[in-house]
């Protein structure tokens, strides 16, 4: 069974968190790749700060020596909203009825999928993974239209319509903690990969408010 599994993000910018967790996830379910995938358009963010274009570059250099992961630009390519749901169905045409899709999001983007643009409609596409940082609480997923898992065998068997939760070792960086150090020329040294930082730094990016 062919398997594609994607972790979506802003990414503005990557941080050790999003690595960390994406490794994790690999190595935990046994999956050969799982691909970071940049919205373009933020739109339920009001729009991210930092062009696709550099959020994408900043994610290929973060993942340049990592052998699972994988940067992938198909949201950037895309005009307008980023809704996920558009991906997933690309995704399911690209790949066929039977390959296993499974999207990633942490907790707290998962006690938000209700407000997603056709957010039951995923689960007909895809199966989804949340990730659980060891000290957050538990959302309530109860209004989800899917077959809970506990056995990675049994998930991994299913193309579309299940969930599981992973527990992860918390890695407190965020993205925000990450512009605001910037903009108050604090170090991310701990925060970010050298080559982000190298990035940011070239670029100026996040300092301006
Ligand atoms: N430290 C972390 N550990 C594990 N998952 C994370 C971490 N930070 C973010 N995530 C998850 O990564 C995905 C992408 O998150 P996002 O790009 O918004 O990063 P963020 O750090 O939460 O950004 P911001 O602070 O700007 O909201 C989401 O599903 C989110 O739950
Ligand atoms: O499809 C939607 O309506 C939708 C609404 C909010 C968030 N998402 C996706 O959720 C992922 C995590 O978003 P965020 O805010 O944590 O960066 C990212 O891939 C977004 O494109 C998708």
């Amino acid at each position: 069974m062919s398997e594609f599994v994607a972790f979506g993000g802003t990414f503005d910018p990557v941080h050790f968190g999003h690595i960390i967790s994406a490794r994790d996830v690999a190595q935990q379910m046994g999956y050969q790749q799982v691909h970071l995938v940049p919205c373009g358009d933020a739109y339920h963010k009001g729009g991210a700060l930092t062009h696709s274009t550099h959020r994408l570059a900043m994610l290929e250099q973060a993942l340049a020596e990592e052998p699972w992961l994988l940067a992938d630009g198909r949201e950037t390519r895309r005009e307008g909203a980023t809704y996920t749901i558009d991906t997933l169905k690309d995704l399911r045409s690209e790949l066929g009825p039977d390959a296993h899709i499974a999207w990633v999001m942490g907790s707290d983007t998962a006690d938000q999928l209700t407000s997603w643009h056709n957010w039951r409609s995923l689960f007909e596409l895809a199966n989804v993974i949340v990730v659980r940082r060891a000290h957050e609480s538990r959302p309530n997923l109860s209004s989800w239209p899917c077959r809970w898992m506990q056995d990675t065998k049994d998930f991994k068997a299913c193309a579309f319509g299940a969930a599981l939760e992973l527990e992860l070792t918390p890695v407190d960086i965020s993205s925000t903690d990450v512009r605001c150090r910037l903009k108050n020329h604090q170090s991310v040294a701990d925060l970010v990969p050298p080559s982000v930082l190298k990035y940011i730094n070239t670029l100026g990016l996040y300092r301006e408010s």
